[in-house]
């Protein structure tokens, strides 16, 4: 018997189940995401994570399980419900005809408390692209405005699914800091993504989702045993390269240091990253 759901939580879930057919694409998932909190959703193609993401944002229904989104059950959310609500969908706004100035500000008309739609431009870097139409955007140019179109009624949570897909590198770090600024006004944020360093730099906390289950929840650091795994510490030596898993790598690299004469060649510590451990953790549960 799971526990009930809890009321504090941004986003509380209990057994939360839905069937396509004979088939559950989501199968009986429990979670709480605390309020402020960034939490990751990751999980191979058809996991059940837009699946999920759908339901608690009211727009899909459930087979089964409670389900809480900011105090309200998400089948029932009205509109004041709706208005707390952000979404950045996978496409959105920039097809429009409109300046993205314009998108924003029509947009910003059905909330009751919204952000000034300049300041939001802003918060995204597009403040130059005020008068521009959304068609005549780059791919980066129309996801910030995506983003601009899902936190323009200050919401006091945010869903982002696949928010940096097709991101060259430099616009993913300004949309990183950018989600960051979020959090420091208080958003609530649930992302998937399949970028795992994604995950790793933003998320306080990760959800593993497989085959509809949720395998496992953590912080980065901790998933899949990652904070207890072992390092691997490599060099080169009599031109062959070596490597050794050892729980303590500073006591192997001082004793490499003491047998070397001067730098230690090619020296390297690793440990595994949220990637390894995420690989092996959808690989053992498939
Ligand atoms: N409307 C639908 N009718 C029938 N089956 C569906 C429907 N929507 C999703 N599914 C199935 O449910 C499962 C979960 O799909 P979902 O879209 O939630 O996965 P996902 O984790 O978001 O995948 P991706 O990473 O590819 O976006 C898949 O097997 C999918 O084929």
């Amino acid at each position: 018997m799971s526990s009930p759901l809890d009321p504090g939580a941004a986003i509380s879930i209990r057994g939360l189940v839905k069937r396509y057919g004979d088939r559950n694409a989501v199968d009986g998932v429990d979670l709480d995401i605390r309020r402020g909190e960034i939490f990751a959703l990751l999980g191979p193609n058809g996991a059940g994570k837009t699946t999920t993401v759908e339901i608690l944002e009211g727009y899909r229904s459930r087979d089964g399980g409670d389900v809480a989104v900011l105090g309200q059950d998400p089948a029932e959310g009205g509109r004041r419900w709706r208005a707390e609500i952000g979404i950045v969908l996978q496409s959105g706004a920039g097809d429009s005809q409109l300046t993205c100035l314009e998108v924003l500000t029509a947009q910003a008309a059905y909330y009751p408390d919204p952000r000034d739609p300049a300041e939001v431009l802003e918060l995204v870097g597009l403040t130059d692209k005020a008068g521009a139409r959304g068609r005549s955007l780059s791919g980066g140019q129309r996801r910030r405005l995506d983003v601009a179109m899902g936190i323009v009624g200050r919401p006091a949570l945010l869903f982002l699914d696949e928010p940096t897909t097709g991101f060259d590198p430099e616009a993913r770090r300004q949309f990183w800091s950018l989600i960051r600024s979020l959090r420091d006004l208080g958003t609530t944020m649930l992302l998937t993504t399949h970028y795992l360093d994604e995950a790793e730099e933003l998320a306080d906390r990760v959800g593993v989702i497989t085959a509809g289950r949720l395998v496992e929840v953590a912080v980065p650091a901790e998933l899949g045993g990652r904070g207890q795994a072992p390092a691997v510490v490599s060099w080169t030596e009599d031109g062959a390269r070596r490597s050794q898993d050892t729980p303590t790598p500073t006591a192997l690299v001082a004793e490499l240091a003491a047998r070397f004469p001067g730098e230690v060649p090619d020296l390297a510590v690793a440990r595994p990253t949220l990637e390894d451990v995420y690989l092996q953790m959808i690989g053992q549960s498939r």
